[in-house]
């Protein structure tokens, strides 16, 4: 795989325009890309047009070299797993239930015991099997949120996109769900996408860094890079300071300008 490109992408609600002219450079299978930029800068419109759940006024977004909006959309739903910022969760199904449905959603519903053993797994690798029998109408925020990731995880894609998925966790488990993301693209040699507000989680667990602003790409590269570059102070309106933490990792520091 060469990796997933946007061209040009431009996105408007109405006559709100949200994405303006949005392009990147492939990114690349089996790495992680953190999606930055400030609230309404347009990371969650941009993922719903990569998922193909909004049709672009133009642009395109390729995955290799095939033009997405060629795919069926059960094609497209195949190959591009999207994990929305937000998860309805009043139906009367358990957690095992709706990781199961995950699971099969695009093979039919004839469920075998490899199937249970599968979902057994992704639970348990998820740290939720103790959730397993619990309506999901009776979780709490971090819970869902931690049953939404292993909905995503359970499905073989060739590209995840995350959004926000650590908002509502607290320390421990903002580290084991990035892990698991980060773990599950590197191994199954996906392109991963994942949406944080968190620059630090955003340093420590990604290979590439993605900064919108006013739905514009702002800046692209490595961390170090773009952490470093003016733009995230101008776009975040505070003063970015970085350094270097004991482990080597690059710790960032946010005040008020
Ligand atoms: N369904 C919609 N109809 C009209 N405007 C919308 C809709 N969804 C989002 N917007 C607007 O588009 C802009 C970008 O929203 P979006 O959710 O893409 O931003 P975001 O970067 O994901 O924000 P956040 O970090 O706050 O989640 C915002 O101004 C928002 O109000």
């Amino acid at each position: 795989m060469t990796g997933l490109r946007a061209d040009g992408l431009c996105f408007a609600y109405g006559a709100r325009k949200v994405l303006n002219n949005v392009s990147f450079n492939a990114l690349q299978p089996g790495k992680l890309t953190a999606l930055i930029g400030p609230n309404a800068a347009g990371k969650s419109t941009l993922f719903r047009v990569m998922a193909g759940l909004l049709k672009p006024q133009s642009g395109k977004t390729y995955l290799d070299e095939t033009d997405l909006d060629t795919l069926s959309s059960r094609k497209r739903l195949k190959r591009i797993c999207f994990m929305p910022q937000f998860f309805a969760a009043n139906a009367a199904l358990t957690v095992f239930d709706v990781v199961m449905m995950a699971h099969k959603q695009l093979e039919g519903w004839r469920v075998s015991e490899e199937d249970m053993i599968a979902v057994a797994r992704a639970l348990e690798a998820a740290g939720i099997a103790h959730l397993s029998e619990a309506y999901i109408s009776d979780l709490s925020g971090g819970q869902s949120q931690m049953v939404s990731a292993a909905q995503a995880l359970i499905r073989r894609s060739d590209v995840y996109l995350f959004d926000e998925p650590t908002s509502a966790l607290d320390l421990r488990h903002q580290i084991s769900v990035l892990d698991q993301i980060k773990t599950a693209v590197a191994t199954r040699g996906a392109v991963g996408i994942v949406a944080l507000h968190d620059l630090n989680l955003a340093a420590r667990f990604a290979d590439h860094l993605l900064l919108i602003g006013n739905g514009c790409v702002l800046a692209q590269g490595a961390p170090d890079e773009v952490l470093r570059s003016s733009a995230i102070s101008k776009t975040y309106g505070v003063e970015i300071e970085i350094s270097t933490g004991p482990r080597e990792d690059l710790l960032v520091h946010a005040y008020a300008s």
